[in-house]
């Protein structure tokens, strides 16, 4: 196979990861969308931590504009006894009162935010379970584990406790605003011509930091891509002695990220700056307005002390509410991204009783780019119950036939039928349950041998698991293994060859006695005994089975009951494999193909041992 197998399901990957998902929900659509996530009890919550933390940024303001009174009534000279209790009694009640508004803002705010985040990451992981792995694997694992682990953290800050500080920042900013307005009404006319400019000017900078937001996130994706194609081909790449050359991909995608952070101190500095900037001139203009209006005798010089305060309280909230928009905008990011992966198409989830039978495949069209087609108004008949085995050169097109019966994609025209009936009517999940899938590269995972058997029936018994082990002719390896069905595999344990993994994905289809399997059989050389038991494995497989096999073996294809050869995505023949040997130029020239790699395979053994 020229791609990698998606580390799941051993099935052909899709080339690019991810690119098709490209945000596109704006920034402000993720607070809907969140919170239509939150479970209907916890909304009224939600809607109270945040006006919970509203009244606790009115009860910061309420000091801060007592400051400005009293300095206002000492430049006055009208300062007395009675004013000071009235101040001192707004300072301390409103710290009283913020003790306990704060904390229960917060607490809600945790609570519903965090909930509706986890709902997101759940309706995302339901999602994924319904789209074709094709798509899955498009989209690629580490760009996922990077939005859903990394990303989302933003988020359930964001939903927690950011907006919660956002509506802070503006309550305070229109506390103050309003203030100035009471000394004179000529700071909200200048006050709302800066709001102006300002928008104009946010609209640009938050256009800017979307295309860095996206960019950057994309380029972390494809360097954690790397990173993890690298580790799983680490074994293969040591094995070909390439592991420097590889490297390389993953060099260059780190190279390239930080690139982009050199590139950035090109457009984020100016544009932080441009931000910071216009807000030191807006905050100027009002204090030059206030001193405008001191000189023309509209503003007392107690008003114009109230006023300077003021403009200078103004500017910590004004500044943080632009820290914490560039951190919105993030979080608007990876919501878009997360969107884009929900309106991802699932594959239709049909509705009839499946029924086995023959596998036809009538008029496909298909391609993994729909202009390239793979395969083209291609039918076949691979017949039911027995076993058939697919040949032909690299790049014929038989994975994309297993691929096409797994529905990692669909066909983009005709349809595949099993028993007469579309596989698009019935539903995905027991359309995968009638298939056992038995890969060239057997992921184990890091658990005991038994747990990797019962991936394939989580509630198989031992005794069931043990007699599938030894149906697939495991017996004889596990009674090597230190602690028999029990030994740890995978990941920091115990290791298998080839042949012994190809004999657990063997026992995983018998252990789930599916209908159909699908088996590319392992091109690697195997050793006598672990080939052996492989073909004795196979023929406790076929037992009533539709088996659809990619051969590499003469032994299989001269067991096979019916042999399909292919070339260019065109079947050129069928039959079986004595009706091929006597009318199939093809077939004789692809068996003298197998039986040459045999005699290879065979003298390189012969070396070695
Ligand atoms: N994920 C993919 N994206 C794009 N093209 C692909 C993809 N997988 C396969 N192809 C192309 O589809 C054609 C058929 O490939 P396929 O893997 O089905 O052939 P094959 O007969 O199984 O080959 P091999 O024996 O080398 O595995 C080839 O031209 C291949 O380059």
């Amino acid at each position: 196979m020229r791609h990698a197998p998606d580390a799941t399901s051993g099935m052909p990957r899709a080339p690019e990861p991810g690119s098709r998902v490209s945000p596109k929900a704006d920034a402000a659509s993720w607070f809907r969308d969140l919170f239509d996530r939150i479970e209907p009890g916890l909304r009224g919550r939600y809607r109270m931590g945040l006006a919970l933390l509203a009244a606790d940024a009115g009860f910061a303001a309420l000091p801060l504009l007592a400051g400005a009174w009293v300095i206002g009534e000492i430049a006055a000279d009208t300062w007395d006894s009675g004013k000071a209790w009235i101040a001192a009694a707004i300072v301390v009640s409103s710290f009283l009162a913020r003790l306990v508004v704060m904390p229960a803002g917060f607490a809600r705010g945790f609570e519903a935010g965090y909930g509706a985040v986890a709902g997101l990451r759940l309706a995302l992981f339901a999602h994924l379970r319904r789209l074709g792995l094709g798509t899955t694997s498009r989209i690629g694992a580490a760009r996922l584990s990077d939005l859903v682990i990394h990303r989302f953290r933003w988020f359930e800050e964001e939903a927690g406790y950011g907006l919660g500080r956002q509506i802070g920042h503006a309550i305070l900013t229109l506390a103050l605003i309003l203030a100035l307005a009471h000394v004179h009404l000529a700071f909200l006319g200048t006050i709302a011509l800066l709001v102006l400019i300002a928008a104009l000017v946010y609209r640009r900078v938050d256009r800017a930091f979307a295309r860095l937001a996206r960019d950057q996130a994309s380029l972390v994706a494809n360097a954690a891509e790397r990173m993890v194609e690298y580790l799983t081909g680490l074994p293969v790449l040591r094995a070909l002695g390439q592991v420097g050359a590889h490297a390389d991909a993953y060099r260059r995608q780190v190279e390239a990220l930080h690139a982009f952070y050199r590139g950035t101190i090109g457009t984020v500095a100016p544009l932080v700056s441009a931000a910071r900037i216009l807000l030191d001139l807006a905050l100027l203009s009002l204090i030059a307005v206030a001193v405008g209006l001191f000189a023309f005798g509209a503003l007392g010089a107690p008003g114009l002390v109230v006023a300077l305060v003021l403009v200078l309280l103004l500017q910590p909230p004004l500044e943080a509410s632009i820290g914490e928009g560039f951190m919105l905008r993030l979080v608007g990011d990876a919501h878009g991204r997360a969107a884009a992966i929900l309106d991802q198409p699932p594959l239709d989830e049909g509705a009839e009783t499946p029924r086995s039978g023959e596998i036809r495949f009538e008029d496909i069209r298909f391609g993994y780019d729909s202009d390239r087609p793979v395969l083209d108004r291609f039918d076949l008949v691979l017949p039911a119950g027995k076993v058939s085995a697919v040949i032909g050169s690299s790049g014929a097109g038989k994975s994309t036939l297993l691929t096409l019966i797994a529905r990692a994609f669909d066909g983009q025209a005709g349809r595949i039928t099993i028993g007469g009936q579309d596989i698009r009517s019935v539903p995905l999940d027991r359309h995968l349950a009638r298939l056992g899938v038995v890969p060239q590269d057997v992921v184990l995972f890091s658990d005991t041998l038994a747990n990797n058997l019962r991936i394939a029936r989580p509630e198989a018994t031992e005794a069931e698991c043990r007699a599938a082990a030894e149906r697939a002719c495991c017996s004889d390896f596990i009674a090597q293994l230190p602690e028999g069905m029990e030994t740890r595999l995978g990941e920091g344990g115990y290791d298998l060859s080839g042949g012994e993994r190809q004999r657990v994905a063997i026992a995983r289809a018998l252990l789930k006695d599916a209908e159909i399997v699908l088996l590319d059989e392992a091109t690697s050389a195997l050793d006598a005994e672990s080939e052996h038991g492989v073909v004795e494995g196979l023929q406790a497989l076929r037992m009533g089975r539709t088996v659809v096999m990619i051969a590499h073996r003469l032994q299989t294809v001269a067991r096979a009951d019916h042999v399909v050869v292919m070339e260019a995505g065109r079947v050129v023949d069928s039959g079986t494999p004595a009706e091929l040997a006597a009318r199939c130029p093809l077939y004789r020239e692809l068996w003298d193909a197998y039986r040459d790699t045999e005699r290879w395979r065979l003298s390189d053994h012969g070396l070695r041992d």
